[in-house]
């Protein structure tokens, strides 16, 4: 398709065919001043049609409904680059009337879909799943940090890799991991417990936390633990250098706000050599990222080979699968790090969040866990998975918390082909637009108070599973289809055994008392500097 990345191409092309070529027809000899003059023609013809005639004129998506004001060339990108990421979309979902989709438009009006019905959300996600793919930019963005593995694939090889990976997911095996889950729930609540009621220096109060920070370290371990058999240890260590390369590449700057952006005018392999800050951070991280996971499938290897290894980690049963090469491995593996613990992290930002602002939904569920789980200052003590699923409240909680602020509020496709959703013509490249926050609020599809808090919607009979909710596809937080959350099941035990333990321990609320909800974050969302007053509660 002509875009501003191919007038880019073709402007140096040009201007060295030019210049070096068929010197006799250049405009002029300097090769900078020609490709000048190429990039600006083209790029001013493609800009009359691209930016006021197709979207004005053209555009079979303009039949659509769409938010009535929008900006001459930037169409809605000055609201949503205002607001938190999801934010528009969660206002668009109540406000615009609408049979399914949405349509806006972006930079240079580029056409957006937003898909706000379960209906629609079936064809995108399940019937028509590999037509919508996931953007480009993505695979040579995030690709440098998560390799191309599950997450990033396409197509047939996105189908083999994922055949390959769900025994490791599949509930049976996930259900051994609660013991791994609840133990690591010891360890940082027993850290935590400590550096609370340690003080560093005279002006800091130990009491304070960043909650994200520990969330971050406690859910690096488990997926280590649990998904490569190695635990990096986080918790008791913030200073790793793994820990410190995701907090840094996770850390929302304005260096990666712009990289994002201009990855839609330049080619990747620009954008990943540009002498900035930002880039040179990523490719450290990469390497240290790529060194680890390089060596965790080496140790893992000689452990099978000498038949030493009966683990059921991720990385055991994808070795064992016989179906992925070490690079594949450790494009997996860097795939499992990354999408597997920010992701959690972000969800336990949520529950400290939610129970400081609902005093008395924490308390209530702090009675039911000490009713009925074993100790967790017990260093003995585990737990099975019927225990921890089978308490109401904790369940209900978790579930409203995942509802209400999906760690991932936003995520996009890419009509790969022309295509159609419910009948409407999707010209080839139209961005779609998956909301889960848009989704998971929508008064149509949960009620007058979708957009409060209420556990106890998922109270009650017949209520656990749905929320009261109509269609699954209502909540979004995990997706749905061939590409939905593989590690969804782990993701809602891990977070379920946090959730006990740190719930359990401790009574939590606002350092600042007027602290007023910000979201901070890019693919991951969290309360933006949130500091919890934590305090032991005896007795547990
Ligand atoms: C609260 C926790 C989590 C949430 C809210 C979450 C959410 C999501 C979402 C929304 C997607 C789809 C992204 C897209 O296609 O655009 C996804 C995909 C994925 N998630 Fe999770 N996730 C969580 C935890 C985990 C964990 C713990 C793991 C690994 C152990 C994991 C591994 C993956 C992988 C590999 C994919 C790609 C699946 C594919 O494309 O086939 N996630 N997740």
């Amino acid at each position: 398709m002509y875009s501003p990345k191919t007038i880019f191409l073709a402007s140096i092309a040009g201007a060295v065919f030019l210049t070096r070529i068929v010197p006799q027809y250049a405009p002029f000899s300097s090769l900078f001043l020609t490709f000048f003059v190429l990039f600006i023609s083209q790029f001013t013809t493609w800009f009359a049609w691209a930016c006021v005639l197709w979207p004005k004129y053209f555009s079979p998506l303009n039949k659509l409904p769409q938010p009535k004001e929008s900006s001459f060339l930037f169409g809605q990108f000055p609201k949503i680059s205002r607001e938190t990421n999801g934010a528009p979309m969660r206002e668009w979902v109540s406000t615009i009337p609408n049979e399914g989709l949405i349509r806006y438009t972006h930079i240079f009006n580029a056409d957006r879909v937003l898909i706000t019905s379960p209906n629609a959300l079936r064809e995108v996600l399940v019937t028509k799943n590999y037509e919508f793919i996931k953007p480009p930019q993505f695979r040579t963005g995030l690709g440098q940090l998560l390799g191309i593995g599950v997450l990033l694939a396409e197509g047939e090889e996105h189908k083999r890799q994922r055949k390959l990976l769900m025994p490791a997911f599949a509930f049976r095996h996930i259900k051994d991991l609660y013991p791994t889950f609840w133990a690591k729930a010891h360890e940082v609540v027993e850290a935590m417990t400590q550096a609370i009621s340690h003080p560093k220096s005279e002006d800091t109060d130990p009491a304070i936390v960043d909650v994200s920070n520990w969330a971050s370290r406690v859910t690096l371990d488990i997926i280590g633990v649990a998904g490569m058999g190695h635990d990096f240890n986080a918790v008791q260590d913030p200073t790793s250098d793994l820990n410190q390369c995701y907090r840094d590449i996770f850390q929302p700057t304005r260096g990666g706000q712009i990289l994002g952006l201009l990855g839609a005018f330049l080619p990747g392999w620009v954008i990943q050599n540009l002498p900035i800050k930002r880039t040179k951070q990523i490719q450290q991280a990469r390497k240290i990222i790529r060194k680890v996971c390089f060596d965790l499938i080496a140790k893992k290897r000689v452990k099978l080979e000498k038949g030493e290894s009966t683990d059921k980690d991720i990385l055991s049963v994808s070795i064992q699968s016989g179906g992925f090469s070490d690079e594949d491995l450790v494009n997996q593996l860097m795939t499992f790090l990354a999408a597997g613990h920010e992701t959690t992290a972000s969800a336990m930002a949520w529950m400290a969040y939610t129970m400081c602002k609902y005093p008395e939904v924490q308390q209530r569920l702090r009675e039911e866990i000490r009713g009925s789980l074993p100790s967790i200052g017990d260093a003995g003590s585990t737990v099975s998975s019927t225990e921890i699923d089978n308490l109401p409240y904790l369940h209900a909680v978790c579930n409203e918390i995942m509802r209400a602020y999906p760690s991932v509020p936003v995520t996009l496709r890419i009509a790969v082909e022309d295509a159609t959703i419910l009948g409407n013509f999707i010209p080839k490249g139209t961005s779609i637009i998956l909301s889960p926050w848009a989704i998971n609020s929508s008064k149509e599809l949960w009620g007058e108070d979708a957009k409060e808090f209420n556990p106890d919607r998922w109270m009650g009979p017949g209520m656990a599973n749905t929320g009261g909710a109509e269609s699954a596809y209502s909540n979004l937080s995990f997706l749905h289809g061939p590409r939905s959350c593989i590690g969804k099941d782990f993701a809602k035990a891990e977070f379920a055994c946090l959730v006990a333990a740190w719930v359990g321990r401790f009574d939590m609320h606002f350092a600042d008392e007027g602290y007023v909800l910000d979201i901070a974050g890019g693919i991951t969302v969290k309360p933006k500097g949130l500091k919890v007053r934590m305090k032991a509660v005896e007795g547990w």
